[in-house]
């Protein structure tokens, strides 16, 4: 078991009209929402050729959400306690997001993109494209959200989290 520290620094930070992790969207499939990903410069020659994908994979560090971890969690889409890992809860032994959003334009060093679901300043870590043929299995099993995945588009999050 690799215990060793971890450091990664932001590649960039991402901008969208969230103020707090309350009342947002809790996924980008309810989210209708724009957000421009805004990295630095340092790292801007490295967007060559993302303009061409209709969608990409950020990866981000939940900034705002609470240090105080549970392994098991009452996720916003369900009353029953969940483990933690079976679920999307912000609040993380390591507090990684993931989304997938749509890439509008890719401008120097700016994506806008829409379906964003983070808070304003949330800090990037990676950007990938989204390819189905690697990310989006056919034969899936959604586990205890097949019964309630289809509220993700009118579930707005609430303070458990935070
Ligand atoms: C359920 S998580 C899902 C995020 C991502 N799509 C995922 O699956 O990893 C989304 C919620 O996390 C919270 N959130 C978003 N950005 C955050 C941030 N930077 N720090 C802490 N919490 C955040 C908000 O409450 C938002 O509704």
């Amino acid at each position: 078991m690799a215990d060793d520290k971890l450091e990664y620094d932001p590649i960039g930070v991402i901008h969208t009209p969230f103020e707090s992790p309350e009342g947002m969207p809790i996924q980008p499939a309810g989210a209708d929402a724009t957000g421009t990903v805004e990295l630095a410069p340092r790292y801007a020659a490295g967007l060559q050729d993302l303009a061409e994908f209709s969608h990409c994979i950020l990866l981000y560090h939940f900034h705002a959400s609470d240090d105080d971890v549970s392994l098991t969690v009452e996720p916003f889409l369900d009353e029953t306690e969940r483990g933690l890992f079976a679920t999307r809860a912000p609040q993380r032994p390591n507090p990684i997001g993931l989304s997938v959003v749509e890439i509008d334009t890719v401008t120097g060093r700016e994506i806008t993109v829409n379906g964003v679901d983070v808070v304003d300043g949330t800090p990037l870590l990676d950007i990938k494209p989204f390819v189905p043929q690697f990310d989006a299995p056919d034969d899936v099993d959604a586990g205890w959200l097949e019964t309630s995945q289809s509220a993700v588009h009118s579930k707005r999050a609430d303070d458990r989290f935070c």
